[in-house]
């Protein structure tokens, strides 16, 4: 069995009366990312990670900024294609540990339903995705609420 790891990481800025979509749900904040998709950061991680592990690009390059299909688009369909990229290619994700990097709101009170619509999306167990946040300790933009970053790690298995 082949082992692979992957890594990912995006930032978005925040402005505020946005719709905030983290992790595949709507977060209620008075802010919301902004992006071309629905600018979900911590689901970019994990696509971004997920195709570094089968060295398939990046989510950029598949999903380019610049083509309007993509235009405000959910980004659980683009997870669902990363997978489906990933199964085209015999892998299987063994597990993802990420980290949200966001200033407020408190992100822990979201992270089983995080989980739960995640795991839907990609067929794996909520066991096997770990979300975790911090605040930068109002240092820098994510300190100063301009924007969210996220980092992601996978582990993925080829039989
Ligand atoms: N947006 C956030 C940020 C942090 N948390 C949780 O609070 C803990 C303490 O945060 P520090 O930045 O002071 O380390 C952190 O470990 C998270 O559990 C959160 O839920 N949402
Ligand atoms: C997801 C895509 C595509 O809509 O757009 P954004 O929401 O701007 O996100 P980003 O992480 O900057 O880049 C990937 C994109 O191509």
């Amino acid at each position: 069995m082949k082992i692979r790891t992957g890594f990912g990481y995006d930032v978005h800025q925040l402005r505020e009366g946005l719709p905030f979509w983290l992790g595949g749900i709507q977060v209620p904040h008075t802010h919301g990312a902004l992006g071309h998709s629905d600018a979900d950061v911590l689901i970019h991680v994990i696509c971004d990670a997920l195709l570094g592990a089968a060295n398939l690009r990046d989510i950029g390059f598949h999903f380019p900024d610049t083509d309007p299909q993509y235009k405000g688009i959910d980004s659980k369909r683009l997870l669902a294609e990363v997978v489906r990229l990933l199964r085209e290619k015999n892998y299987q994700i063994s597990n993802i540990d990420s980290t949200i990097c966001l200033e407020a709101p408190k992100v822990n009170p979201h992270i089983p339903e995080m989980q739960r619509v995640l795991a839907e999306v990609m067929g794996i167990a909520e066991e096997d995705i770990s979300i975790k946040a911090t605040t930068t300790e109002k240092l820098g933009f994510v300190g100063r609420r301009e924007g969210v970053s996220a980092y992601a790690s996978v582990l993925i298995m080829q039989q």
